[in-house]
């Protein structure tokens, strides 16, 4: 885990509290995408510290429609001592406006890890700028996080995938990148992670590894694939045309999220493991009917949500066994 340069203490009511020390602020200027500095994101880390019980170690992002089983009574089933905080307490965050993200982020334990969940993640289309939608991940990371696990719906290009099929992310295509929009355009701030980083190790070879071993062991291998993901800037669905290009590409499943939320979290050294679930068929034809929608992807969400509990809950366990020493 890459060095965050912050002093960790411990304040007199006994929480922990982040010191600020070295480089200069960044002015904040989303124009130019350039972000909330260093100092800002260690204002809301400490705020969080200063209300929570334990340090997460494990940080789980609730793609659409996913994060309701982490939902008021539910959520206490999974998470253990749950403590919620909604983001419109926090200080500098953004708040959710998609419906399928309630908005807060839950602390507590999963099979007795310290994690932090976000029930509810930012999206680009929401009128946010990629380094906001992101923002959250480096707050993970002055938290004391080191592995981040995103879940994302996600429409299935792969004409082999059904709709209900979790798909491990073995690697993404940064389309928004292509055009220049990347969550880390703007200064870069050696504390956070390198000016140039690489992207070819972006998903955790022994995470997806044993993902598929988790599979096997929950007897739903049948349902879990392995695949490319690509985020369109949305919030539009695809048009066939677009869809048959993404597909030429070698892409299997299509969002509005998680590539630069793994960018980010590479971008600080975190190791990461992304599941997609796919809640409809892309509709690659002229010939086909219907239409992709929001609340079918919400609906197979609600369908799929004890499987992806029991597997998000073994994942958290093993990934944490593995210890910090494995190849990234
Ligand atoms: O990626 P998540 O947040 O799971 O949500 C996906 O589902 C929504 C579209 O139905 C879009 O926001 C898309 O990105
Ligand atoms: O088909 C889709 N396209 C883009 N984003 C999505 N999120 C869920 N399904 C889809």
């Amino acid at each position: 885990m890459a060095p965050v340069n912050a002093d960790i203490n411990v304040n007199g009511n006994g929480a922990f509290i982040l010191a600020k020390k070295g480089l200069p602020e960044i002015v904040e200027n989303e124009k130019f995408t350039q972000g909330y500095s260093y100092e800002i994101l260690l204002d809301t880390a400490n705020f969080l510290l200063s209300k929570i019980k334990v340090r997460p170690r494990i940080g789980v992002i609730c793609g659409s429609g996913m994060g309701s089983y982490w939902k008021d009574g539910s959520l206490a089933e999974n998470i253990e001592d749950a403590e919620c905080i909604p983001y419109e307490d926090i200080p500098n965050f953004p708040v959710s406006t998609v419906e399928g993200h309630h908005g807060k982020l839950v602390f507590g334990k999963i099979e007795g890890v310290p994690v932090v969940a976000m029930q509810g993640r930012f999206h680009y289309y929401e009128g946010y700028p990629l380094w906001k939608c992101c923002l959250p991940v480096r707050v993970m990371k002055l938290l004391g996080v080191d592995t981040l696990i995103a879940t994302n719906a996600a429409g299935g290009l792969n004409p082999n995938y059904n709709i209900g099929d979790l798909m491990i992310v073995k690697d993404h295509i940064n389309m928004m990148g292509f055009a220049g929009n990347n969550p880390l355009h703007g200064p870069n701030d050696d504390r956070f992670g390198p000016r140039f980083p690489p992207m070819n190790k972006a998903y955790n070879y022994e995470f997806r590894k044993i993902a598929k071993e988790v599979a096997k062991e929950l007897e739903i291998e049948n349902i879990v694939r392995e695949g490319v993901y690509t985020c369109l800037g949305g919030p539009n669905f695809e048009t066939v045309a677009e869809l048959n290009m993404l597909k030429m590409v070698g892409v299997d499943a299509v969002g509005m999220s998680t590539v630069h939320e793994v960018i980010t979290a590479r971008h600080c050294d975190m190791n990461v493991f992304a599941l997609s679930l796919i809640t409809n068929e892309c509709i690659a034809s002229y010939d086909q009917s219907g239409e992709a929608n929001h609340e079918e992807v919400l609906d197979v969400g609600k369908v799929r949500q004890d499987i992806l509990r029991k597997f998000v809950s073994r994942l958290v366990e093993r990934f944490t066994q593995l210890g910090g020493s494995h190849e990234k």
